[in-house]
């Protein structure tokens, strides 16, 4: 990657970012044992059938992040490696019930994470928003309390909240209550929608939830009314290729409807979800779907304007970076 596209990261989880080398060290650190020898035997059990199996290493690995500078480490191991990749803005999802439950105070979160991402614009010339994410396949009641807690940071760290975790058989309206609150404290809103669980979810976190973007929503393109909506709404929809393939959304990256959502106008962006479990950052996403789905510059470029545009950026700073991205020189 030579020269990357400037690009923003609209889909990231925070925890998702953790390399099996720091999950050993941070182990190390804590004094935690890890059923794993070693960073290539770790790597090795990333073979995943579904989300659900996903989801279970990633909430085990992550009982490695104890204190704040285990999270301050960890979101600065990812902003230099974005940096690297283009990636100039990123809207990075955080789980904090997956560590409040295991007994990690979310001051230590939120003081690392703040510390880290405090830090970037200057350290790597990054910029970022804060998004809390709720897990759905935990009770309404934990969301609402989890809200709560976090108010001492909202408008300043955190300025959005999202809904993810095991999709299937939790729909989003069960969450109007929280999202109503975080409409009323000036949060953006998005939700996870469409991965695995049907088009109908993407309509309901749209029409229930009242959120701005959809996380994935590949699943729209079995809706033909849906996906008319979004495009005329111009919805913008966080697209993770490499993730959908490894967790069996998608069979092959050859088969991704990418081509065919840029094809439909809709506002696709691409983002790398969880990239030390699937295989790339935000470039390496780009890379892929270059290669495997024969995408151009100018599809490129549109991915890369896009994500600027779907970004919660103020219209200045999006006007200077599409500029940037128009003059791109792919080489
Ligand atoms: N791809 C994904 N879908 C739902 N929840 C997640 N949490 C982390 N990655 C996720
Ligand atoms: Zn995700």
């Amino acid at each position: 990657m030579i020269n990357p596209v400037p690009k923003a990261e609209l889909h990231l989880h925070i925890e998702g970012t953790l390399e099996p080398e720091l999950a050993l060290s941070l182990a190390a650190r804590n004094g935690l044992a890890l059923p794993y020898a070693s960073a290539d035997e770790l790597r090795a059990a990333y073979e995943f059938a579904d989300l659900r199996s996903f989801l279970n290493l990633y909430y085990r690995l992550m009982e490695v992040l104890r204190t704040e500078d285990d999270f301050a480490d960890l979101a600065d191991a990812y902003l230099e490696r974005a940096a690297a990749q283009g990636v100039r803005h990123a809207e990075i999802f955080f789980d904090p019930q997956a560590h409040t439950g295991r007994g990690v105070p979310l001051e230590a979160v939120l003081g690392g994470l703040g510390r880290a991402l405090t830090g970037a614009a200057g350290r790597h010339g990054v910029t970022t928003r804060l998004i809390l994410c709720f897990l759905r396949d935990e009770p309404v009641s934990s969301a609402l309390a989890t809200f709560e807690a976090a108010r001492p940071w909202f408008g300043t760290l955190i300025t959005g909240v999202g809904l993810d975790s095991a999709e299937v058989g939790h729909p989003p309206a069960a969450f109007r209550a929280v999202y109503d609150l975080a409409r009323d404290a000036g949060l953006h809103l998005v939700a996870h929608a469409g991965e695995e669980g049907p088009p109908e979810y993407v309509t309901e976190a749209l029409d229930v939830l009242g959120v701005q973007r959809i996380d994935h929503g590949i699943r729209s393109m079995e809706d033909p009314a849906l996906v008319a909506r979004l495009v005329r709404e111009q919805v913008p929809l966080t697209v993770c290729p490499l993730s959908n393939v490894r967790l069996r959304c998608v069979e092959r990256l050859a088969d991704h409807p990418l081509p065919a959502m840029l094809e439909a106008g809709l506002l696709v962006t691409v983002n790398s979800d969880d990239p030390s479990y699937f295989g790339g950052y935000a470039g390496d996403n780009f890379d892929a779907v270059r290669r495997e789905l024969g995408l151009g510059e100018a599809e490129l470029r549109r991915l890369a304007a896009n994500s600027f545009r779907a970004s919660f950026l103020p219209q200045e700073d999006k006007d200077a970076y599409l500029k940037e991205v128009a003059a791109h020189d792919f080489g």
